[in-house]
Formats: C-alpha cells, structure tokens, sequence
C-alpha cells in the first residue's frame, strides 16, 4: 500500500568528496538537542569499517553498508536495509544516508524512484553535499564524481572556509555555481549550520534532475550512463575500464584508487608512530587522499583517533577503551598509487617493542 507523501520517512543523502566533512556534519546533526530519532546508513570505501566508529550519536542506530559499492549494492544492501526500517516506522523521524566520498549520488537518489516498495514508504527529502573549500577546484579537474555530488545537491555546505583565502572561496563557490546554480549553499567552519538548513527540506526536485539525466528514472535494465561511479574493489562484479554491470548501468572505474588497511593487536609506540605518520603524509600526500585511524597506544588507556586529507593531520584522544573492546589498532589510507609496501613496513616498525 502507498502511503500519502505527508507519511513517507524522508530520507536525507549525505554526500561530498573524500574527507570533505560528511561525519563532522552527521555527528553535528545527531548531537543537536532536536529531539528526533534519526537512523543511519553508512557506506563506506575501505575494507575496514573506521567510520561507524567516529560518528558519536547518543542513541542513533547505525547500519554499515561496508560490502561493497553504493552503486553495485544500491539494489540489494539499501534497498534491504530500508525495508528492514520500514517495518519497524514510528521508532524513528527520518533517515539519513551517509555514501562513501567515492559515491557517484545518482544510483543512490535513484533507488527512492524506482524501486516500488521504497518510493511507498520513503521520500528523498534532499541531496546534501559537503563540498572542500581547499581541495573541490582539484578534485573538478580529477574526479567526476565529485562533479555529479556538485550537481545533484538540493543543499551544499562549502565547509573549511578557514583553509582558504576569500579570494580561493569567491572561486570555488563560482565554480559550483557553474556547475549548480540552483543548490541552497551554505559557506561553514566545520559543517555549522542551522539543521533546519539540512533537514526537511522538501527539496529534492525530480524535474531539475531529469534535466540532468534524462534517464534517472528508467530501471537501469537498458540504459547506459557515463557517470564514473564504481570503485569498490570487492563490489564482486567484473569490472573493465567503461564496461557494462551486471544491471546494464555503464561504470568506469578509477583503477589506481586504492583503499589500503592496516590493523594490529599490538599496542603502538606513539613516540614512533606520530612521526611516521607525519613524514608519510608530508612526503605522499598527493597521493593519499585520505587517512583515518583509531589506535591503541602503549601505557594509554585512551583511544586515539586521527584523520587526515592529503598533508592535513589532526588527532586527539577520543574516549576510554571499554572493557570489552578488544585494543585493535586500525588504519586506512585511501588514495592513488600508494606506496603500498613503504606503509605495511612503515606501519609495523611502530608496534611497540
Ligand atoms: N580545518 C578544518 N577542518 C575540518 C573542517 N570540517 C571538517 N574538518 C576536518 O576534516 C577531516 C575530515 O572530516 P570528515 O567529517 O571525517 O570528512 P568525511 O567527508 O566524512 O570523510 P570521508 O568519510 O572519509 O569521506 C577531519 O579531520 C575533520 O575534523 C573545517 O571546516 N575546517
């Protein structure tokens, strides 16, 4: 049975390029004294789920689509989740879905139009995207993806306005401009925005998007679309540069993006592995796009927790380690030809003698 709009679950997209501010926006959104119940869906690019663990809602419930790509898996892991959601309405106000920064928005805003049990239960309420004011002009020239997150968005959050100049800001935003002149765009220091601003919007507009893609609402059995958006090495379909899915959608692949993960159950030497890290990304942050990590450091009772974006680090003491929570160190570094064994040998001179 169909449900009158007014009753559908809106759900909110999350996108933005890798290291954009995705989590930093989410946990703004689940932390704020709103009131609501939110459930969350994460994608995520990595063979090691770190994200789950850094979004720091009280009581939200958090599914990890962690196997595969949001776009192979768009028919099968969402679609499965928001069912299981479905049943249980009322326990919740919305849904919002965070995608891997890899993510090409289209298959996901798709998935909320065609398939039949979703469109009667679920309304994409927007598309918000969670734009780097310091890296998006590169990330235009390189990655298509990032363009198709640009274009989709009802909403765009030009976060890090504290990394550029106002000069660099007035041209990135001219340059999304060009590219989406429709979207709400909100210029912010670490994602702070009203949450009115983001949520509720109402504002996901079918007909602007079929402007863009004619064919966004045909099955995807017979079509063919040039969006760049499969990058999962363990999506399990046989990729070829260009060639045609299972599903007949057409996915290029950037074969040199890699997500390579690192894990130990023996504590690290801080003393050692801060200045790795710093060396690392100093020396190859061109290459490495993005770096994340929670660790388990010696004669330390905390977890600690960095995060990177190219030659950017921050870290900090997140919490205690609980009980019952195994000490494991883990680590991943997204990114472009990297130099996979220098970081596997790096990495384990840092375990602590
Ligand atoms: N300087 C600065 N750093 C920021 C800002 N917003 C977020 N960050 C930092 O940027 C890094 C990436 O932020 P996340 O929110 O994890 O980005 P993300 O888009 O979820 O990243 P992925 O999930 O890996 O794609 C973190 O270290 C944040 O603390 C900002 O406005 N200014």
């Amino acid at each position: 049975m169909s449900s009158p709009a007014s009753e559908k679950i809106p759900v909110t997209v999350l996108t933005g390029y890798l290291g954009a501010g995705k989590t930093t926006l989410l946990n703004r959104i689940l932390s704020e004294n709103h009131g609501k119940k939110y459930a969350v869906i994460v994608n995520e690019f990595g063979e090691i789920g770190i994200d789950n663990d850094l979004i720091i809602g009280a009581d939200e419930e958090v599914f990890e689509m962690n196997n595969g790509c949001i776009c192979c898996t768009v028919r099968g892991d969402l679609v499965r989740i928001l069912g299981g959601l479905m049943k249980r309405r009322g326990k919740f106000d919305a849904i919002i879905v965070e995608t891997t920064g890899l993510a090409d928005p289209a298959p996901v805003a798709q998935t909320f139009f065609v398939d039949e049990d979703v469109q009667n239960n679920a309304r994409l309420d927007a598309v918000v995207t969670v734009a780097d004011s310091k890296w998006l002009s590169d990330r235009l020239k390189d990655a298509p993806e990032a363009k198709n997150q640009i274009a989709f968005a009802d909403v765009i959050i030009l976060n890090k306005t504290d990394l550029v100049t106002p000069a660099e800001l007035a041209e990135v935003e001219a340059r999304i401009r060009g590219i989406n002149p429709y979207a709400h765009l909100h210029r912010t220091e670490r994602c702070q925005v009203a949450l009115a601003d983001v949520l509720d919007r109402g504002a996901f507009d079918l007909d602007r998007i079929l402007e863009i893609e004619p064919e966004f609402l045909e099955s995807g059995d017979d079509h063919d679309h040039d969006h760049e958006h499969c990058h999962d090495p363990h999506c399990g379909h046989d990729h070829h540069h260009g060639d045609h899915h299972g599903h007949g959608l057409k996915h290029y692949h950037d074969e040199h993006m890699q997500s390579l993960a690192l894990s130990s159950d023996k504590p690290l030497d801080p003393k050692k592995f801060m200045p790795w890290l710093q060396q690392l990304v100093a020396t190859e942050g061109q290459k490495i796009l993005r770096s994340k990590g929670i660790l388990a450091f010696s004669d330390d009772d905390d977890r600690y927790v960095f995060q990177g974006v190219h030659m950017m680090l921050e870290g900090d003491h997140q919490r205690p380690w609980r009980e019952d929570e195994p000490r494991l160190s883990r680590v991943v570094f997204i990114g472009r030809d990297l130099p996979e064994q220098a970081i596997r040998d790096g990495f384990d001179k840092c375990i602590a003698a």
